[in-house]
């Protein structure tokens, strides 16, 4: 219908999503897009993208074409795939959705951490392989009464904490920003300034941090090297916040014992990467967010905050250039 608003859109799994998009809009979907992009640019208001790479990066090479554009609305918390400062520079407007899945990826952290603990991949195949010895002495480490440490403790971090309380964890956090004494009390937290003094004392550490460039590679050797031997080292951030080499080295010489990551570098993993061939790791393909309840509800969020930049009207989850931003980013 040539009354609505042109978007472009990226998202995995589409199909699942095509209604609620094309209710509101005309949709080029990305692989039709890049087929012939001359006879779109023009129209184009809107950009529709999630985390999942479809549309790797939004930045110049796709903006320049776009002179139309009034809006990026990412279906995702974080917003590393966009180059926000040349959006902000342009006037274009910028959206996530930092809160429809929240739980569900701290529900992820929680099971990912419990999975490698109890060594729940072993056991299904010990279980189910007919290839694979039936062992009744698969043996993990117990959580209740362990510590936790989480690396980030913004909405999904406090979250995963409260899980972790559930399970009478000791919890100890990281973040720039502290919590308030009353947040902490609910769940016993104890609050680090610095990563590298909390991580002698966890048992289990979990990243939640957004992808910014303090953050970039702030797991590296020397933090696997203060860990304990017996850590267990959980990702539902971002990859890129591991120096994922040093993390195959920590993994092969048991610096650690063992790691459970959401996210890799790039993605998927090249068929002969290193982290495919160690056994002391369980790696999922990005699903920390991937309930279908919450994934429609990101679609729902993200359509409405773009049908509100093309019409100009206040963007539920906008995000701000710095110099606006009351607080933090995740
Ligand atoms: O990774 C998923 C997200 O940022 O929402």
């Amino acid at each position: 219908m040539a009354d609505k608003p042109l978007v472009v859109a990226s998202l995995a799994d589409h199909e699942l999503y095509v209604k609620i998009v094309e209710e509101h809009f005309r949709v080029v979907w990305w692989e039709d897009y890049i087929k012939g992009p001359e006879k779109y640019n023009n129209d184009i208001q809107g950009i529709l993208v999630d985390a999942y790479g479809r549309l790797k990066r939004v930045d110049g090479s796709l903006l320049d074409h776009l002179p139309n554009l009034k809006i990026v609305s990412t279906l995702s918390v974080g917003t590393d795939h966009l180059d926000l400062e040349l959006l902000f520079k342009r006037g274009i407007k910028v959206s996530r959705v930092p809160d429809v899945s929240s739980d569900c990826v701290a529900d992820w952290g929680i099971t990912l951490l419990v999975g490698m603990a109890r060594r729940i991949v072993e056991g299904v195949d010990s279980a189910k392989n007919p290839a694979t010895p039936f062992d009744f002495n698969i043996m993990g480490k117990k959580i209740t009464g362990s510590t936790i440490g989480v690396v980030g403790f913004g909405r999904i971090g406090y979250k995963i904490a409260e899980r972790a309380y559930g399970f009478s964890m000791k919890v100890l956090y990281y973040d720039v920003f502290r919590r308030s004494e009353e947040e902490e009390k609910k769940i016993g937290a104890t609050y680090y300034s610095s990563v590298d003094e909390m991580l002698p004392h966890c048992d289990f550490v979990i990243l939640i941090v957004p992808l910014l460039p303090t953050t970039r590679g702030m797991i590296g050797k020397k933090q696997f090297e203060l860990m304990k031997n017996s850590a267990i080292l959980v990702n539902v951030a971002r990859a890129q916040v591991i120096d994922q080499d040093a993390l195959v080295e920590a993994l092969k010489n048991k610096t650690i014992r063992s790691a459970a990551i959401d996210v890799t570098y790039p993605e998927p993993l090249p068929d002969d990467h290193p982290l495919r061939f160690l056994d002391n790791i369980i790696i999922t393909p990005h699903m920390g967010a991937n309930s279908e309840e919450s994934r429609r509800g990101v679609v729902v969020a993200g359509v409405k905050s773009c049908i509100a930049g093309v019409k100009g009207e206040p963007i539920p989850n906008e995000v701000l250039p710095p110099t606006q931003k009351p607080g933090k980013l995740h």
